[in-house]
């Protein structure tokens, strides 16, 4: 029999599986030849099982998934490099190599980590070709330019950027509205779920998975909106979009450092933003000079990691304060201690900053009898004018803590405007519904700016 030779590397084409080309190692070393999928789905098809699953086809880019379909024809137990057995599919589908079609058992390998998209094994090889590994592309040569040909029209035209909104609840008005604007300016925008989200660390192939397997590579920009119970497991997702090159409205460092009151306040301080006098002590020993230190009763205490005014409460005595403080020290709870602003009113501003600029306002005011501002504690929005004073207090807050948005609470006193708080996440029915104002449009034109894409 006449056999041809083949080379080290040759390209294979898969008509029924509509990729147009494929480059393949020529792998003698392994009996069933192999191509890299993802996203597999086993289905049946009549008395037969199919398996739906993607290709990457070309090697270091992940843009272009190709779906294809083929008959299962076994399944096989083999072992990783790591020495843990998998099973792994084995289809069956004609191969076209140069003149040559044939039959193909292919072993789909379920990772793409692999430097070629397959390999070609001793089953296709033996009977058909001699292998002189010291050449390549013995059937058949494709240029670069044959391949962008090929490829042409797998490359979408982009009408818009592909958002993802990673959050926990789809209902929420914040959530909605997101989607809407997005939607609104011809965006592609998802809804994802922290927690159903899983990461590979990888230096070669980083990923992030969604439920059920589906690779989540084609993002322009994530928009997080994380809530604080998962702050920990949202912010290392976060970091990974950002290992992947994904644009994030709000970085995992710069959530991170929100959320941890005393941390923030630290910040603040050192960058001369000021904040009402607040102390900050683990022993029990010192708790009457932690009083006189931030001016006695009546003061506030807050839980470090509080929102929606749950854990801020206000000790009217000296008595009562140190009874409260020791309390929490008792059980281990961190907390700051902090002058009461009585001057306020029980009112606070909302200053909602979005890439360095405030774009709305608003006042709270406590229900009657009580201090606490928040809406989530019956406080009432309304809109207000600020002072340039406190605009660029606002916007100097923002940026010391690195957020692109930002909910900044500030409260007036006799000694002018003291920040309070920043939030990263800051909800957008009070804002949007005082103001009038479409705040979620504004934060989707923040990241077309970043991105310099234009509508
Ligand atoms: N030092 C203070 N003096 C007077 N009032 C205060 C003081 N600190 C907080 N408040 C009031 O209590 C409310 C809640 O406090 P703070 O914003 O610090 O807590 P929070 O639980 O993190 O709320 P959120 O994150 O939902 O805004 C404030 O909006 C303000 O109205
Ligand atoms: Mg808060
Ligand atoms: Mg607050």
């Amino acid at each position: 029999m006449d056999l041809k030779i083949i080379g080290s590397e040759e390209w294979c084409i898969f008509q029924e599986l509509g990729i147009p080309a494929i480059k393949a190692r020529v792998d003698s070393g392994a009996k069933t030849s192999s191509i890299q999928a993802t996203n597999l789905k086993v289905y049946a098809k009549g008395a037969q099982e199919w398996v739906k699953f993607e290709v990457n086809p070309l090697q270091e880019n992940r843009s272009i998934a190709i779906e294809c379909e083929a008959r299962l024809v076994d399944r096989r137990m083999v072992k990783s490099s790591s020495g843990i057995s998998e099973e792994r599919l084995v289809v069956k589908t004609p191969v076209t190599l140069g003149d040559a079609v044939f039959d193909i058992e292919l072993t789909l390998a379920n990772r793409d980590t692999m430097e070629f998209r397959m390999l070609l094994g001793r089953e296709a090889i033996n009977e058909r070709y001699i292998v002189n590994s010291a050449l390549e592309y013995q059937i058949q040569r494709f240029t670069d330019a044959d391949i962008d040909e090929k490829y042409k029209s797998f490359y979408k035209e982009k009408t818009g950027l592909k958002i993802a909104l990673l959050a926990s609840n789809p209902n929420l008005y914040s959530n909605k509205r997101l989607i809407e604007a997005a939607e609104a300016r011809g965006h592609e925008i998802q809804f994802l779920n922290v927690e159903l989200a899983y990461m590979k660390l990888d230096a070669r192939s980083p990923e992030i998975r969604y439920r059920g397997g589906n690779i989540l590579n084609e993002f322009d920009a994530v928009i997080p909106r994380i809530k604080p119970s998962v702050t920990f497991y949202g912010c290392a997702l976060i970091r990974q979009f950002d290992n992947l090159g994904v644009y994030c409205q709000n970085s995992a460092e710069a959530i991170t450092q929100s959320r941890d009151k005393l941390f923030a306040s630290q910040l603040f301080s050192k960058n001369d933003i000021h904040i009402p006098i607040t102390g900050f002590a683990k022993s029990p020993m010192d708790t009457k000079d932690l009083i006189k230190m931030v001016n006695g009763a009546p003061l506030i205490i807050k839980l470090l990691e509080s929102t929606q005014g749950k854990g801020v409460v206000l000790a009217e005595t000296n008595k009562a304060a140190e009874s409260v403080i020791n309390a929490f020290k008792s059980v281990n709870t961190n907390i700051l201690v902090q002058e009461f602003i009585k001057e306020a009113n029980g009112q606070d501003i909302r200053c909602f900053v979005v890439n360095g600029k405030v774009v709305a306002s608003m006042q709270r005011q406590a229900e009657k009898g009580e201090f606490r501002a928040n809406i989530h504690q019956g406080g009432k929005a309304s809109i207000v004018k600020i002072t340039s004073e406190e605009r660029k207090l606002a916007q100097k807050a923002a940026k010391i803590l690195n957020l692109a948005v930002a909910g900044v609470d500030i409260i007036r006193s006799n000694k002018g405007p003291l920040l309070l708080e920043v939030n990263s996440s800051p909800g957008l029915e009070g804002i949007e519904n005082a103001t009038g104002k479409d705040i979620a449009n504004e934060m989707i034109m923040a990241i077309e700016k970043k991105l310099k894409f234009s509508i």
